[in-house]
Parts: C-alpha cells; sequence; structure tokens
C-alpha cells in the first residue's frame, strides 16, 4: 500500500462516498455544539420534524455569551440570554447531554471536549466554530463548520467534504525557556501567513512537538485555522493516551486498550506525501508579540514594530499602515516600550491548566501594574476547580489579576468582557482583528507568560529576562 499520512489515514476511515470530482460525504464521529452556531440548526431539524441521528454523539455547551461574573445574577443582555435559553431548550427537546452555565463541566468548548475525553484520536470531530481545529492535538480530524452544516451533521452525522492537500509543520530542536507553544504558531503563521494554509491541512511534527505537553499542542493546533488550514493535527504519542486515560468519555478496560491499538497506527507513514513542507527551528525561538490587526503581523520581543516604507511588497505595506493607525503605533517603536491597558489570559488557544500554572509561576509574591486592569478566565469550570485546589486564583487575586467563571470573555466582545475603544491589550487569545476585543480595542497576541509579565511592567518585556 502507498504510504500515507496521518490525515489520509483518518479520512480514508470515514468516507462513507465518493462521488468523480472528489467530493465526499465523511462519516462524523463527534459533533460539538454551542449556543451561536446552532439556533437556525435546531430550527431546521424542528421545521422539517427531523431528529439528531445520533445524539449520544453530540455535546452541548455554552461559552460565547455568558458572562464570567457572578451567574446567579440575570444576563442582562436580552440576546444573549435568549440564546443561551435557545440551546437549553434545544438540547432538552432533542435529548442532548449540555453542560450549563452553572455545571462544572463547562466551558469553552474547545477546552471541554479534550477535558471529558469526547475528543480522541482518529475521529472526526466538528463543531460550528472555526477553533474546531484545536481537537487536532489528539490526532482527531477536527473542522469548524458553518450552521448549515451543523444542521447537517445533527440530521445525518455526515458531512460533505473535499479532501484537502497534506502540509507538513516540522519543528526542529526544542524550545529554549520562556518560549512556548504559542510561539511556535505565531511563528508559523507569520512565515506562512493567514492565507498560507489555504487548502490544507497541517500536520505537526517534529522534536518540538513530540516535546511539549498535549496543552502546548492544543494551543498549536488551535491556530491553524488562523494559517488559513482547513485542520490542523499531531499524531497521538504516549503523553496523548496518558493525558486521556480515564478521562469520563474515554473508552475503559478492553474498549481502552483496542482503541489503543488502533490509535498506535495513527501516525505518517515512512515516505507519506506532503504537498508542502515548512520547517522551523524551535531552539532560536524568541517569545513573539502581534502589532498588527491580523495574526501574520508578529514580531520578536526583541525587535520593533515594522516602518511600512520599508516594506517593499506593496500590498503588505498598505496593510501595515493600515494596521499601524489602528493600533495607535507610528512604526520603528520597540516592543518593550509599548505600554498597555489590560490584560486577557484566558481562551480557547491558553486557558487550560497548564497555561495558568505558567502565568501564575510567574506573576507570584509581585504585583500587577497600577495602570493595567488584568484579569485571568479559565478555560472550564473543572480547570477553574484544579487551579483553585492548586492555590493559583490566590496568587493571582493576591498580585491584582481578576479572577473569573469560565467562557470565551474578552476573546470576543460577545458578552460584557470588551476592551473599551483605544485601549491596548496583552492577551492570550488567538485574533487580533480590528474591533475584536471591543470596538476600537487594541489586541496583542502573546503566550500566558508573556501576558502576565507585561501585567506586571506595565508593557510588554521580554519573559526571559523577568526574575
Ligand atoms: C462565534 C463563532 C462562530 C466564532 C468562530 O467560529 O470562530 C468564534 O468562536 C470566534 O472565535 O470568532
Ligand atoms: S475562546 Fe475565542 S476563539 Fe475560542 S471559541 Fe471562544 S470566541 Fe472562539
Amino acid at each position: 500500500m502507498k504510504p500515507r499520512t496521518l490525515y489520509d489515514k483518518i479520512w480514508d476511515d470515514h468516507v462513507v462516498d465518493e462521488q468523480p470530482d472528489g467530493t465526499c460525504l465523511i462519516y462524523i464521529d463527534r459533533h460539538l455544539v454551542h449556543e451561536v452556531t446552532s439556533p437556525q440548526a435546531f430550527e431546521g431539524l424542528r421545521l422539517t420534524g427531523r431528529k439528531v441521528r445520533a445524539p449520544e454523539k453530540t455535546l452541548c455547551v455554552v461559552d460565547h455569551n455568558v458572562p464570567t461574573t457572578d451567574r446567579s445574577k440575570p444576563n442582562e443582555d436580552p440576546e444573549s440570554a435568549a440564546q443561551i435559553a435557545a440551546l437549553a431548550d434545544n438540547a432538552a427537546h432533542f435529548g442532548l447531554e449540555y453542560y450549563n452555565e452553572f455545571d462544572k463541566r463547562q466551558g469553552i468548548v474547545h477546552v471541554i471536549g479534550p477535558e471529558q475525553g469526547f475528543t480522541l484520536p482518529g475521529t472526526t470531530i466538528v463543531c460550528g466554530d472555526s477553533h474546531t481545529a484545536t481537537h487536532g492535538a489528539f490526532g482527531a480530524l477536527a473542522y469548524g463548520i458553518g450552521t448549515s452544516e451543523v444542521e447537517h451533521v445533527l440530521a445525518t452525522q455526515t458531512l460533505i467534504q473535499k479532501k484537502s492537500k497534506n502540509m507538513l509543520v516540522r519543528v526542529d530542536n526544542r524550545l529554549p525557556p520562556g518560549v512556548t507553544a504559542k510561539d511556535i504558531i505565531l511563528a508559523v503563521i507569520g512565515e506562512i501567513g493567514t492565507a498560507g494554509g489555504t487548502g490544507y491541512t497541517i500536520e505537526y511534527a517534529g522534536e518540538a512537538i513530540r516535546d511539549i505537553s498535549v496543552e502546548g499542542r492544543m494551543t498549536i493546533c488551535n491556530m491553524s485555522i488562523e494559517g488559513g488550514a482547513r485542520a490542523g493535527m499531531v499524531a497521538p504519542d504516549e503523553k496523548t493516551y496518558a493525558w486521556l486515560k480515564d478521562r469520563p468519555k474515554a473508552p475503559k478496560g478492553a474498549a481502552w486498550d483496542q482503541a489503543l491499538r488502533y490509535w498506535e497506527t495513527l501516525r505518517s507513514d515512512d515516505g507519506a506525501h506532503f504537498d508542502a513542507v515548512v520547517t522551523l527551528d524551535a531552539a532560536n525561538l524568541p517569545p513573539l508579540v502581534t502589532w498588527g490587526t491580523s495574526p501574520e503581523q508578529v514580531v520578536a520581543i526583541t525587535g520593533r514594530v515594522p516602518v511600512p516604507a520599508d516594506i517593499a511588497d506593496e500590498r503588505k505595506r498598505a496593510a501595515a499602515e493600515a494596521a499601524l493607525r489602528y493600533m495607535g503605533l507610528s512604526g520603528g517603536e520597540k516592543l518593550t516600550d509599548i505600554a498597555i491597558d489590560r490584560v486577557f489570559i484566558g481562551s480557547c488557544t491558553n486557558s487550560r491548566i497548564e497555561d495558568l500554572r505558567a502565568a501564575a509561576a510567574l506573576v507570584q509574591g509581585k504585583t500587577v501594574n497600577a495602570a493595567v486592569k488584568a484579569m485571568v478566565v479559565p478555560g472550564s469550570g473543572l480547570v477553574k476547580e484544579q487551579a483553585e485546589a492548586e492555590g493559583l486564583d490566590k496568587i493571582f487575586t493576591a498580585a491584582g489579576f481578576e479572577w473569573r467563571e469560565p467562557g470565551c470573555s474578552m476573546c470576543l466582545a460577545m458578552n460584557p468582557d470588551k476592551l473599551s475603544p483605544g485601549e491596548r491589550c496583552a492577551s492570550t487569545s488567538n485574533r487580533n482583528f480590528e474591533g475584536r476585543q471591543g470596538y476600537k480595542g487594541r489586541t496583542h497576541l502573546v503566550s500566558p507568560i508573556m501576558a502576565a509579565a507585561a501585567a506586571l511592567a506595565g508593557r510588554f518585556v521580554d519573559v526571559r529576562e523577568v526574575r
């Protein structure tokens, strides 16, 4: 048999039908549902009198709209309250498992899927959410889909797809201290650009990927979509299995052993064909910060904001000029001279326990700069509980951070957590588009330890120099 990539293998195992033009029907093993992209899908089922085909393969949670403050108080935004109520009603009507805003298992959809062991190697996973790529960190094929596709999956447990091309991102050597998985993916996007992955499924491999934690792999896969890719994935290994073992929905006993035998086949064969290969040297990577309004507009913390006149490519120069205007920067300033107003540690990119541990270790015994308002938003109720058991909440609050309830929060301005116009934020999230964190808000994407270090200093600092 021809050598195949990890993606080829999972794809082949899920094709139900293939048309002569390459359009396929693929089987979907897992469907995650949140409040924003599901209302019309459920409405469609109701209007045509259809049921959910496989309720046990569907898991619902609220995350985008929920306030991250005391939830026993009424939700003041009628639109988000209505969406939350609609999901509760739809889950009950269609007989689906649902984690509401009071459930300890509630959290960001891409945090809770793995946490519950709902996300498993070799599965196809979809969600009406672009960052579904996160789940690829377990060697799953995970796609973000649109609302009409959500309806299709609910009704049929299948999805219409064309196979994409294979891209290998090989990250050689190991990360130095102070440099994280977030810096790897920012570097990849800086290199290939936001359209570089268009038409591809990316497999991340190499020594650095093997060496980092499962959480770090999730951070990397999460942002594949910001590099334009359809999905991102990492071959499962001992770390993956140890991470998933005994999770509530992971297979148990003999079923686990059987699953493991299959999972161990999930790696790209020697000689498998990749249509594109990108390599990166982790050992030489510095901490990175985005300076503009696209995740590809990224620079080393030791560097300066680019001067548009120095950019040869006309399109990139125009984009830089517009971005600098929006960001209130003139170009040429040192990154470490940029003062910040807000810090957000959270989102499906960086709100897992490891992220919070790393940030807490850095802020322990120190104080948030008086000019900065900083918050930590755990990715799920279980992450929050774990962090509190370890005393991380106390470390953050003693330093002056706010400690919140789980949800998407200030990753996107769909709930009360927003930047005010002109505010500048060091954020561990994944998107820095205009208005993403609030009207006229200014977002700089960084790793959790870089965000924590910025909170203390009131400006960006090189976390490698923080003692
Ligand atoms: C609301 C949802 C559709 C959206 C997405 O798909 O990505 C959100 O999660 C985001 O990050 O912008
Ligand atoms: S945390 Fe942000 S990126 Fe992730 S699903 Fe929520 S809004 Fe989207």
